[in-house]
């Protein structure tokens, strides 16, 4: 019982990943799985794809180590949020494909229910603000759709899950219908405060709360899987960005980490008492661990990385992403590209508006798209930066913690720093989010470290500082924001 297996399932893969005694990866499967996109704005995922990709993965880094079921002392899951599953209590049958956070079918729904003065009071209930992004109004939808569904749900005969619990429900063999406090946190139906589903959200959207799974700390028992051909608890639990921040070990109020894979999440931890944003951030668990939330304020944009896979995908003026930084060397600086391909996430949360570029001339070739592409990365995350200023006057001396797929760019990463002013932190290990899941299995099944032990293991492999003048920073920030004022009154 030496090792952990953290699986996590992400937007556009699933993977798995071996941990070692020493929290080292020592073996990890990938699986990419199809997206969908039935209508302009809606994406969804079949949940059949999610569940045998998790298992393939699984399998297939198990088969790297050559270790055996006995030598994994626990499961640790992390996963895409928000994303709505429900299926069928017997059969196991989704009632609808899973439909993903990206989704923008409900936007109207919305815009109704603020008409409706709702608002405010999803905000102080959830943390949350009133968008199509949470999981609520996608399961309002589904329900809408089915005659009849609402009491096969009031009956137990229908159940909600994030992916976490759509993943546990089938790895126990259909028994625990359970997720952990941060992915309740997600959904716009869990009262942040009291720590419990909320009544008035369900009343809300008419959902019943029979089909809601019970919710537990992320580092407890969510069940035993027979999925590594043995027994195997399932200790540890989170959604992705979550885990990252535990991964990144920002466990005192004040630090703060920002993920960059498809989208950028920033989180920053406040503490134990879940502070309110005036900025339009919103306010989430962190983690819970014995029975205690901790807060973050988090921001959340869409369209960080993706803008990098839509200069390879789209334009076709890179092969691999990696390209982007000696190309971004040579730009300009004159061009400025707002990426709202699916609108604006966090602090605009505007899902109508589509991207933009501005500053075009007759000599724009492929390095000043590259340099406004990750330029764009690096302002949207001033504008998270500012807004938690804002909220958390005390967060100006903190170190940004960086990671996910795109935080391996060094010109992105340095004019990150240069735009915010202030340090940035590559860690040595880029797995945070499986390692964030990890360690709350590790921790829970007693081979890993405390909170304390495992804070001391974060390694830096690089500081970024910054170099630019305060002139040119607030000059270029000036520009981005003229270019987003510009981009949302088209
Ligand atoms: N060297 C790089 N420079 C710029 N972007 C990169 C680089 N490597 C990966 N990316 C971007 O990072 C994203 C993948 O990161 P990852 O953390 O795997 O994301 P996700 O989990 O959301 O799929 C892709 O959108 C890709 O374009
Ligand atoms: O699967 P990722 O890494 O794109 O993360 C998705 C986020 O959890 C959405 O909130």
């Amino acid at each position: 019982m030496t090792h952990i297996l953290a699986i996590d399932q992400g937007t556009t893969s699933s993977r798995a990943i071996v941990f070692d005694g020493n929290m080292q990866p020592v073996a990890s499967a990938q699986e990419e799985f199809t997206q969908h996109f039935p209508n302009s704005g809606w994406v969804e995922h079949e949940p059949a794809d999610l569940w045998a990709t998790v298992q393939s993965t699984c399998k297939a880094a198990m088969d790297q180590t050559g270790l055996g079921v006995d030598d994994i002392a626990a499961i640790g899951i992390t996963n895409q949020r928000e994303t709505t599953v429900i299926w069928d209590a017997e059969t196991g049958a989704p009632l609808h494909n899973a439909i993903v956070w990206q989704d923008r079918r409900t936007a109207q729904m919305c815009e109704r229910l603020r008409a409706d003065g709702h608002g405010d009071q999803v905000t102080a209930i959830t943390g949350l603000l009133l968008d199509p992004y949470f999981s609520a109004t996608k399961v309002k939808w589904i329900l809408d759709q089915h005659e009849g569904s609402r009491d096969r749900a009031k009956a137990g005969k229908l159940l909600f899950g994030t992916v976490d619990s759509f993943l546990i429900w089938h790895m126990t063999g259909r028994t625990a219908h359970v997720t952990d406090a941060t992915n309740a946190a997600r959904t716009m139906l869990y009262d942040i405060h009291k720590g419990a589903w909320s009544p008035e959200m369900c009343a809300m959207l008419d959902i019943p709360i029979e089909m809601l799974p019970e919710v537990r700390d992320c580092a407890s028992d969510f069940g035993v899987t027979d999925l590594l051909g043995g027994e195997t608890p399932i200790y540890g639990v989170a959604g992705d960005q979550q885990a990252a921040t535990i991964g990144q070990a920002c466990f005192e109020p004040g630090m703060l980490k920002s993920t960059y894979g498809t989208g950028c999440f920033a989180l920053l931890n406040t503490g134990d008492a879940p502070v309110a944003s005036n900025n339009r951030l919103l306010t989430t668990v962190a983690y819970q661990l014995n029975g205690k939330p901790t807060y973050a304020l988090e921001g959340s944009i869409f369209i960080a990385g993706a803008v990098v896979q839509w200069l390879r995908d789209g334009l076709g003026i890179i092969a691999n992403a990696a390209e982007t930084q000696a190309l971004a060397d040579e730009g300009s600086g004159n061009v400025t590209l707002v990426p709202a391909f699916t609108g604006l996430g966090a602090p605009y949360w505007n899902p109508e508006c589509r991207g933009a570029t501005f500053g075009l001339t007759r000599d724009t070739g492929p390095a000043d798209m590259a340099r406004a592409a990750l330029e764009s990365v690096g302002f949207q995350t001033r504008d998270l930066w500012e807004a938690m200023r804002a909220d958390w006057p005390d967060g100006g001396d903190a170190v940004l913690r960086v990671d996910g797929g795109l935080s391996a760019n060094d010109w992105a990463m340095q004019f990150l720093s240069d735009v915010l002013g202030g340090p940035v932190d590559r860690p040595a290990g880029l797995e945070t989010t499986a390692l964030g899941a990890a360690w709350l299995a590790g921790m829970r099944a007693g081979i890993y470290p405390d909170m304390d032990g495992f804070a001391a293991t974060w390694a830096r492999e690089a500081r970024f500082d910054p170099q630019m003048s305060e002139e040119d920073r607030e000059t270029g920030y000036a520009r981005w924001q003229r270019a987003v004022a510009a981009t949302q009154a088209v």
